[in-house]
């Protein structure tokens, strides 16, 4: 059976760890954990009954999969001490880090099979969406073992270069933010109409889910959907028209090209050291 070792138990492994154990794809028992803070093992071992460590090495001891989890910025310095026990037993190395490529991967692991993925942290609830690169070592066992593991918390799309995992980390890695941003500002908006913080944000919740619903489940795309809303000379038009005038097509385009760029720039930076 594959034991995992996750270096790193924040926010995004919290939302893999729990998505793996809730959808059944593999049991606490075989979950090692590694993070640094006592506060956060205790949290892991109580919500999902994990193994955790204060040694990184104690976490990939007898793991078949390492995921990094760490911040990109910390990756060079947590793995290097890592590099001859993975050099030696050779796991799948599998990397969420935003803007770490593989080249680097490789060099600091020492690791010859690795899979970089950018999951987002819907995962927790299996609703999640990761697009994944395998390096060219990567068997298909391997790619299927990495592909079934975050199946397992949501949507897999494979990609073929790096310039695509940057696009991914702006669409959907970043993506939740950019949803929760919106309802924080519809929320916001509906108190300023006379609705209580509590109704505001039932109302605008229930919306994000119904339309988020109904644009996966209609044989038609948002545009056509956002159509059947607008009733001409109605309501709905006239607040699609103000989000046209401040330009909010170029607004997104904007911040996605932003996130993308950051996560070229920090591969670039990070990379050198
Ligand atoms: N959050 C998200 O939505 C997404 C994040 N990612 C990627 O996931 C990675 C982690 O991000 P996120 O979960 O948000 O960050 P967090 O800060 O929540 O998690 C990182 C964890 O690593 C721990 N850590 C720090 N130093 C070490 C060390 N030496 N050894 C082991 N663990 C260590 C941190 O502990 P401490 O806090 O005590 O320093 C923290 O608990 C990043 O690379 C990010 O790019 C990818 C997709 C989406
Ligand atoms: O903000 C970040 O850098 C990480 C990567 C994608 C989501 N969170």
């Amino acid at each position: 059976m594959t034991q995992i070792a996750f270096i790193g138990g924040g926010n995004m492994a919290s939302s893999i760890i729990g998505g793996l154990i809730k959808q059944g794809e593999t049991k606490a028992s075989l979950i090692h954990v590694s993070d640094p803070g006592a506060e956060q093992r205790s949290k892991l071992e109580k919500e999902f009954g994990v193994t955790t460590h204060a040694d990184n090495l104690d976490a990939i001891a007898k793991a078949d999969v390492v995921i990094m989890a760490v911040k990109p910025q910390m990756m060079k310095e947590v793995l290097e001490p890592l590099q001859a026990t993975l050099s030696k037993r050779q796991p799948l190395l599998i990397s969420i880090a935003a803007g770490i490529n593989m080249d680097s991967l490789a060099r600091w692991s020492s690791c010859r099979a690795i899979v970089r993925c950018m999951p987002n942290t819907p995962s927790l609830l299996g609703l999640g969406a990761t697009g994944l690169l395998g390096s060219k070592d990567v068997s298909l066992d391997q790619r299927n073992q990495a592909d079934s593991l975050l199946r397992a918390v949501g949507l897999t799309v494979w990609v073929k270069t790096e310039a695509e995992i940057d696009a991914v980390t702006a669409v959907s890695g970043s993506g939740p933010a950019y949803y929760f941003l919106l309802m924080e500002a519809m929320i916001e908006a509906g108190k300023k109409l006379g609705l209580s913080e509590q109704t505001a944000t039932k109302l605008t919740l229930q919306t994000a889910l119904g339309a988020g619903q109904m644009a996966m489940q209609s044989d038609v795309g948002p545009a056509e959907l956002r159509r059947r809303v607008t009733s001409p000379g109605g309501t709905t038009e006239r607040a699609i028209a103000t989000f046209e005038a401040a330009h909010m097509r170029d607004i997104v385009d904007a911040a996605l090209k932003a996130a993308s760029d950051r996560a070229a720039e920090l591969s670039e930076q990070l990379g050198k050291a």
